[in-house]
């Protein structure tokens, strides 16, 4: 089986991003929403985005974007992945793919097996869809996390992954429940709010990878 891609979301700095490229993260996450304890302007985030390697993929995290902060947001950072945050809907991704070539991926909140139907909305416009525990406070980035049983027996022609509390210590059960093909964390790698911790995140890839 291969083994669980990993994303490590909210990097801030150039050490935390560093060490998450040097643990093995497939994606590296930067955060453009004001609102989150992990916001970088475009122009922090194109700097860190020099420091990631060809092998590593960088994706942008947005949450309703202005098509004008949308377009300067690729034209500054050129991430390889913009993660959908909000409520943009399956017309609104569709289009920007079908724009920009850039790959899109949508989070959803799961509440109950009802919003896993609702999913199946995004099958043709999203490249992933991303689930998550249902917003409380910020939109995602609460370090909560939902009945992962909901997954147990999930199909999906669309490629997935799975968000919201994930830690150290809780991924590789995570992996094991929810057979999840990608995880993603970001308070679960974190000292206080926005402080990442290199310990943890290199803690979070070698369990996610030996899953
Ligand atoms: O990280 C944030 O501040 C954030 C703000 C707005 C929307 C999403 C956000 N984070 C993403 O939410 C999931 C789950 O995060 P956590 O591990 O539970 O903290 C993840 O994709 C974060 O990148």
């Amino acid at each position: 089986m291969p083994s669980t891609l990993v994303k490590i979301c909210g990097l801030s700095t150039a050490e935390t991003l560093t060490a998450a490229v040097r643990a093995g993260a497939d994606y590296v996450g930067l955060v453009h929403f004001e609102k989150s304890p992990r916001h970088l302007s475009l122009t922090e985030a194109a700097r860190l985005r020099q420091l990631v390697p060809p092998q590593v993929k960088v994706v942008v995290l947005v949450v309703n974007p202005s098509p004008a902060t949308l377009a300067e947001a690729l034209r500054e950072v050129r991430p390889d992945v913009v993660q959908f945050h909000g409520q943009e809907t399956p017309e609104a991704l569709a289009r920007f793919r079908s724009d920009t070539g850039v790959e899109a991926w949508r989070a959803m909140g799961v509440r109950d097996a009802e919003s896993l139907a609702e999913a199946a909305r995004f099958h043709r416009a999203a490249d992933l869809l991303l689930f998550d525990a249902p917003a409380s406070g910020l939109p995602g980035g609460n370090g909560t996390r939902f009945d992962w049983s909901l997954l147990g027996a999930y199909k999906s022609p669309t490629p997935w992954g799975l968000a919201g509390g994930l830690t150290p210590a809780n991924v590789a059960d995570a992996i094991r429940l929810t057979g999840a093909p990608l995880v993603d964390t970001s308070s679960g790698v974190e000292s206080a709010p926005g402080v990442k911790d290199v310990d943890k995140i290199a803690a979070f890839c070698k369990a996610a990878q030996s899953a």
